[in-house]
């Protein structure tokens, strides 16, 4: 727990990464000097990293802000808003449990080792042109089918859970991309089911949906075989976003830029070169679903905007039946990510074609 708070920040991370541009120095904790913080300078240091995030509109914090939570334990509805170091909601929750995770990660296999193993990763496939491809042959939003266990807003969704068989079932009822759950502690996913699904042979691109807070995920996810990685803009600074998209672009990877709200989307909109934005329906801090966020989103400037830059948007959450498809797909979005709704079908595939109301694989 008490690595909660011994880590490099991210100015720290800033001023290493600008002076050698190379993601691998984002390991040493250091001040902009070079200096090693103490953790009283850490905590300052996480403070104005805090006041950075909330210029941006980010609520998220890096990590708890003085050290370890006193009271992590228990559902939220009893923790106090705000208390010192307890998560203000579960994707505080996650990331902060995630940076304990990475640092443990990449004390094990360091960016230098991790980049020699890419030699061996297998060939990027074209996730976006997949999801261009499939929306021009049905004239329907093109499907990431999201392999998913259990998640923390719903619990375990399947308990004969073979992630292969569901991968292979997907494509074969007619998925344009695969989205693959590796977070483990609460969505009960795998890297291990991101590399056997490539493996398998299954030929749709895939979407290693993490929770990515540091570069060296990124790196990760390829060297494990997908073809995309997840960037949350709750989550995520510009400056982490545009660092983190070059990497992508530099890997081969598509990078899916994921918002829920106007605010996030006018940060992901300022940004060049964007090519692919999720709208989260699900609010992440009350997991409550409301498909018309997609439609708020993509109204007005912004919607055209979109059009002009040929953007492509993922209704991302909450989608259930051909009406939900055809509400999001009147709003502007050209793919959806839908995860509860097929994954709990005993035949994923047959799945498919009731939440679009016809076989879509033909
Ligand atoms: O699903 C959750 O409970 C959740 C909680 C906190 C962070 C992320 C969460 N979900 C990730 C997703 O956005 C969904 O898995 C994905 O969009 C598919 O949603 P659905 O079709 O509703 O399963």
């Amino acid at each position: 727990m008490a690595d909660f708070y011994k880590k490099p920040s991210l100015l720290s991370v800033r001023a290493q990464q600008s002076s050698s541009g190379d993601a691998s120095t984002t390991i040493a904790p250091a001040n902009v000097t070079g200096e090693t913080l103490s953790e009283s300078e850490e905590v300052e240091d996480g403070a104005m990293q805090d006041d950075l995030y909330a210029s941006q509109g980010i609520r998220i914090r890096r990590r708890p802000p003085t050290g370890p939570p006193l009271h992590y334990v228990g559902p939220f509805e009893f923790r106090l808003q705000n208390e010192g170091n307890t998560p203000r909601n579960i994707l505080e929750e996650i990331v902060w449990n995630k940076d304990v995770e990475v640092s443990q990660m990449k004390e094990k296999r360091p960016l230098a080792k991790l980049k020699g193993a890419l030699d061996n990763a297998p060939p990027v496939r074209d996730f976006i042109g997949a999801l261009r491809t499939s929306h021009l042959r049905t004239r329907l939003p093109a499907l990431i089918a999201e392999v998913k266990k259990a998640s923390p807003s719903r619990g375990v969704l399947r308990e004969d859970f073979n992630p292969v068989e569901i991968a292979q079932a997907y494509e074969k009822g007619g998925a344009a991309c695969l989205s693959v759950l590796t977070d483990e502690k609460y969505f009960q996913g795998s890297f291990e089911n991101l590399e056997a699904i490539r493996n398998a042979g299954v030929k749709c691109p895939l979407l290693c949906k993490e929770f990515i807070i540091d570069a060296w995920q990124i790196y990760y996810a390829r060297a494990k075989g997908a073809d995309a990685v997840l960037l949350i803009a709750a989550v995520l600074p510009d400056a982490d976003i545009k660092y983190m998209t070059k990497i992508c672009e530099k890997l081969g990877l598509a990078a899916l830029i994921e918002v829920h709200d106007e605010r996030e989307m006018d940060r992901v909109l300022a940004i060049d070169g964007i090519q692919l934005i999720g709208i989260n329906n699900r609010d992440l801090g009350t997991f409550q679903v409301d498909i018309s966020n997609s439609k708020k989103l993509l109204q007005g400037d912004r919607g055209q905007m979109i059009k002009q830059r040929d953007i492509i948007v993922v209704g991302e959450s909450g989608l259930f039946t051909p009406e939900d498809i055809e509400y999001v797909q009147e709003a502007g979005v050209k793919a959806v990510l839908v995860g509860e709704s097929i994954v709990k079908q005993s035949n994923p595939a047959k799945g498919i074609a009731g939440l679009f109301g016809r076989d879509i694989s033909i």
